[in-house]
């Protein structure tokens, strides 16, 4: 029986991804409770780190509380890696992400790094994505629209009543999506009109996975 409990892991695997963290760099910086565990460790190393990009307001105002320097995406350039938690990740490497609606952003700083690194406990590690439902970010006046393109791809798409994204537009949260190829379900979802983003993070796939398990922490490539 395991004496580790889900934020014993949270915590190991943010411990764990410090070793990652190169001297002297910009590191992008994700959203949710694991990463706030990451935050927590990066502010015992935050001299040697020149500062974060950061991929939510909640992020950045822990940052910024623990006196890391925040920078604007725009005004830096390649980050070497992103580190950020997830909700499902897949032996591919391939993720569902946006069960805090930061997926947009956490997408935007990906996309600007070289390596990605996923930090999740081992209930999120999965063979097939999907039980977890895909955040979906649209544009509030598409709403309606959308969430019928969702069901047409066999989805059951959900308003995520009283939320509102950093970026002012709103969530449906898609259940019983059939993820039999991830990369092919986020870029028919992304082509919908109306589509932000979508939280299926094939494209942006992780490259190194640090798993928090009843017996330490697994790093998977
Ligand atoms: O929008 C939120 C993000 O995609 C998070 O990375 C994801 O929901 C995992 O969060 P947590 O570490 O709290 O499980």
């Amino acid at each position: 029986m395991s004496t580790l409990t889900q934020d014993d892991k949270k915590r190991a695997v943010a411990r764990k991804a410090i070793d990652f963290v190169p001297d002297d760099s910009i590191i992008g910086v994700g959203t949710g409770s694991t990463v706030n565990f990451f935050i927590d460790e990066l502010a015992r190393i935050k001299a040697r780190i020149d500062g974060c990009v950061s991929s939510s307001d909640a992020s950045t105002a822990r940052l910024k509380a623990h006196g890391i320097p925040v920078y604007e995406l725009s005004s830096v350039g390649e980050l070497q890696v992103y580190i950020d938690g997830a909700d499902e990740v897949n032996h591919s490497l391939h993720m569902i992400k946006g069960g805090g609606g930061a997926l947009t952003r956490e997408k935007i700083v990906a996309s600007a790094a070289r390596e990605f690194i996923c930090i999740a406990d081992e209930a999120k590690y999965v063979s097939k994505l999907g039980a977890f439902p895909v955040a979906v970010e649209v544009i509030p006046m598409a709403r309606s629209v959308v969430a019928r393109e969702l069901v047409h791809l066999g989805g059951h798409p959900e308003l995520r009543q009283g939320f509102t994204t950093d970026n002012g537009n709103l969530i449906l949260d898609v259940h019983d999506l059939d993820i039999l190829k991830p990369l092919e379900m986020e870029t028919a979802i992304n082509q919908i009109a109306g589509v932000v983003c979508c939280g299926i993070f094939a494209r942006q796939h992780a490259h190194v996975l640090l798993l928090g398990a009843d017996d330490g922490v697994k790093v998977i490539r």
